[in-house]
């Protein structure tokens, strides 16, 4: 049975989660105690902005690209289609074809890959450049995905993120949908309005419509 209500899809944040290879690892811890303040404890998180579930701002991908405070925060909240694809090891248009998108604005894209945030995938699924445009024909405006990337781990080009960039498309990375059934939900993933952000990591929530 699927669960009733908002349901989240967001990978905890917590000193385990897995980081891309190389980039800040994420770590909060109180800086200061209430001991020493003399009255409240106080956070502070040290993190990569493509830790755990997140969107990535264009600008990521190109210098001259939208920043996070640039982008409108429609994008992030209203209709969403949850897609199983994990039987594909590459997503294309063909594969696309089998579901109904007509009229579908988001898209999360339920891959094989098992959403153990501790653990960097070795493997994930290629989503295609011919993905993007059909996604863009259809008017879909963002595209969300349980793993770290739309291009292949080691890729330099990032083909797939500038192929939905053309088409329109905005990116939410590694959301959590291995119990998720698939169908017709609402989605909050709202960026937090960091200034120059090439990123943000989102609360990323969603309801059965
Ligand atoms: N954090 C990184 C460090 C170095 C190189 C790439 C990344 C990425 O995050 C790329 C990933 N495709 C992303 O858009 O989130
Ligand atoms: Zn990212
Ligand atoms: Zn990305």
């Amino acid at each position: 049975m699927m669960k009733k209500g908002w349901i989240d899809i967001s990978q905890p944040l917590t000193n385990a989660i897995a980081h891309w290879p190389g980039d800040t690892p994420f770590s909060y811890e109180t800086a200061f105690t209430k001991e020493q303040t003399g009255s409240v404890n106080i956070g502070r998180i040290t993190t990569s902005l493509h830790t755990g579930t997140h969107v990535d701002a264009p600008f990521h991908f190109n210098d001259e690209g939208e920043k996070i405070l640039d982008l409108d925060i429609e994008l992030y909240i209203g209709p969403a289609c949850v897609i199983d694809v994990s039987a594909y090891e590459t997503v294309d248009s063909e594969v696309l074809k089998g579901f109904d998108l007509e009229g579908v604005e988001r898209v999360l894209l339920r891959t094989s890959v098992p959403n153990h945030s501790e653990v960097f995938p070795n493997q994930i699924p290629e989503l295609t450049v011919d993905m993007a445009d059909y996604l863009g024909s259809k008017g879909v405006r963002l595209l969300g995905v349980d793993v770290p990337s739309v291009d292949a781990l080691d890729s330099k080009e990032m083909e797939t993120h500038h192929a939905l960039y053309r088409n329109g498309i905005h990116i939410l990375e590694n959301i959590m949908l291995d119990e998720i059934e698939e169908g017709n939900y609402e989605l909050i993933a709202l960026p937090l309005p960091i200034k120059d952000g090439d990123g943000s990591p989102v609360r990323a929530v969603i309801r059965p419509i």
